[in-house]
């Protein structure tokens, strides 16, 4: 398994790393064998696997059992996982407690939390051993603000993003994501920066990259968000495999010899 150490080492030599989220068993196994550097158990199954309009319904609950099914699909990757809306706001010892707890119980090797608050709270994380990834940009959490939207286009913005991020590294944030923002920015910020930048809609520019399974492979997303590039088409050959089987199974094709057992019990009775 690669290590923090790994990902600062990768960044100083140039090498991009890689990240896609999972959150479940299968498409831990997927990630892993493909090679993933790490692996992100995002927020985004509230939308992408649980089906709400934003990550805002999340529980830390919903967290701690995706991440644990990730875990077992991918025993051998470097995990991160969200701190999801309302776990971090309300009181910094709350925000320690929630954090302590869903980086004990979920089996990952980092966790993720948006915004710049967390410069509040981070040392008792870092002071208790847990690895902390920030996210900047456009932060999910707070769509009912932002909207789904670029940020940080204004040169206040941005100078405001690099100024945050200094403090992270000051502070001993290991690693941030940039989310939707201006590829020029992004670019700036990772080389101003010795953590590692995983970049999300922010150019080239970055560290490393991340993106959404469900974006990726086509996979029970609507229209997708205009930093995303679609690698396969699993709604495709999903419905087509369901298909066949519907069609099958009406017209008594299936199930067949290969799918039968046919060891005979009523042998000794005439006409069964
Ligand atoms: N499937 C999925 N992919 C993601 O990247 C993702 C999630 N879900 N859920 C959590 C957040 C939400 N994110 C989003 C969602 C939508 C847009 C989007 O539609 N953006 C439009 C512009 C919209 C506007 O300007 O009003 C775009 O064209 O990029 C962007 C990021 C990124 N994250
Ligand atoms: C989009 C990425 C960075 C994320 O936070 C998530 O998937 O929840
Ligand atoms: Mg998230």
């Amino acid at each position: 398994m690669k290590s923090t150490m790994d990902f600062i080492e990768m960044k100083k030599s140039g090498e991009k790393i890689t990240m896609l989220t999972a959150y479940d068993y299968p498409s831990a196994r997927q990630a892993e064998a493909a090679g993933i550097d790490m692996i992100l158990v995002g927020d985004s199954l509230g939308m992408t696997v649980l089906g709400y309009a934003s990550t805002v319904e999340v529980t830390l609950e919903d967290m701690i059992h995706h991440a644990r099914a990730v875990r077992r699909g991918a025993p051998d990757t470097y995990i991160v996982v969200d701190m999801p809306f309302g776990t971090y706001h309300a009181s910094h010892e709350e925000a320690v407690k929630n954090a302590i707890r869903l980086y004990q119980e979920s089996g990952a090797n980092a966790i993720k939390i948006e915004g710049a608050h967390l410069k509040g709270f981070v040392h008792h994380l870092i002071d208790a051993g847990i690895p902390v990834v920030g996210h900047l940009g456009l932060t999910p959490q707070a769509v009912g603000l932002t909207g789904f939207r670029m940020q940080a286009s204004s040169r206040e913005e941005a100078d405001e993003l690099i100024e945050t991020l200094q403090n992270f590294e000051a502070l001993g944030v290991v690693m941030a994501v940039l989310e939707a923002i201006p590829s020029d920015l992004a670019e700036k910020a990772a080389r101003q920066t010795q953590m590692p930048l995983i970049g999300i809609g922010a150019g080239i520019g970055t560290d490393g990259q991340v993106l959404v399974y469900h974006d990726v492979l086509k996979y029970g997303t609507g229209r997708p968000p205009r930093f995303v590039k679609q690698y396969g088409d699993f709604d495709k050959a999903g419905i087509k495999a369901i298909g066949e089987y519907i069609s099958e199974v009406k017209d008594q094709k299936f199930p067949d010899e290969n799918t039968t057992y046919k060891k005979k019990v009523y042998e000794d009775e005439n006409n069964g």
